[in-house]
């Protein structure tokens, strides 16, 4: 396998804060990677380092053997990076079509051909049904589900997904881990997955990276980091967490 996504050593501060502490990972080709741990643990920020949200004030990110880091997201999201938002944010007066052709225009500037890429995506994503609706009308499971299909349409070979289970319910949950298994298997789509639902990090990841205070403290496949006794305590230790993983 090869490395699709490099970060080495990147760190990101707030204010004194080290919101991200020197952390490095290797994200390889066709693999669905997580980044689990507790609530302010950097994980959102380290996304943002990938995305170029942010330039990291230490350290390397490259991607597809290229550097990023310190490149505006939307460069890099035209080599081939997208993102989801932990706060889902479609345009919520524009169809759930034209949401999704937004997305398509990254690269296709054939508008005709951008509505049928964005159409693809949306019979992916089981939305095509409701294309013609607002995108603010959509229920919670409908809105994550035009976020995932908004970073798809950019026509991604790594997608990085923040939080894309929260609010589901378990069946919905059941239907996006379904969605995501797809895409991997059938698109070899790379995922790297923010996520607090562990029963969905577990059917999901081939390895897990935890963080906990900005700073890496286990990474490997998921049932050996989620037997390690640094993160039980730190993370899956609390009571909602353990439900999903262990059980
Ligand atoms: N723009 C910002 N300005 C100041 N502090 C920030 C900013 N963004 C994040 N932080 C702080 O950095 C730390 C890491 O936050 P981050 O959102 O990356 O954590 P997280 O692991 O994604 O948390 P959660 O699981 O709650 O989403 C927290 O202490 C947070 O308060």
């Amino acid at each position: 396998m090869s490395a699709l996504l490099e970060v080495r050593g990147v760190a990101k501060r707030f204010r004194g804060l080290l919101a991200v502490d020197h952390v490095s990972l290797t994200v390889n080709d066709g693999e669905i990677f997580a980044v689990i741990g507790p609530n302010g643990a950097g994980k959102t920020t380290l996304f943002n380092l990938i995305a170029g949200v942010y330039a990291p004030e230490a350290g390397e990110i490259a991607f597809a053997g290229e550097r990023i880091d310190g490149a505006a997201p939307d460069a890099i999201c035209r080599r081939g990076l997208a993102r989801t938002f932990q706060i889902v944010r479609p345009f919520p007066h524009l169809s759930v079509l034209d949401n999704a052709i937004v997305g398509a225009l990254l690269h296709e500037h054939d508008v005709d051909k951008a509505r049928a890429a964005a159409g693809d995506v949306l019979r992916r994503l089981e939305l095509w049904d409701k294309r013609a609706q607002k995108a603010g009308s959509l229920t919670l499971p409908d809105r994550k589900r035009l976020e995932v299909a908004r970073a798809l349409a950019t026509h991604p070979r790594l997608l990085l997904l923040d939080e894309v289970m929260a609010g589901l319910r378990p069946t919905e949950t059941d239907r996006m881990v379904a969605v995501l298994k797809d895409l991997n298997r059938h698109e070899n789509m790379t995922i790297v997955l923010i996520e607090h639902v562990m029963r969905a990090v577990m059917a999901l990841a081939n390895r897990i990276h935890v963080l906990h205070h900005g700073a890496t403290i286990a990474e490997g496949p998921p049932e050996v980091v989620t037997r390690d006794p640094r993160v039980i305590e730190s993370y899956l230790g609390q009571a909602d967490h353990a439900v999903g993983a262990l059980g």
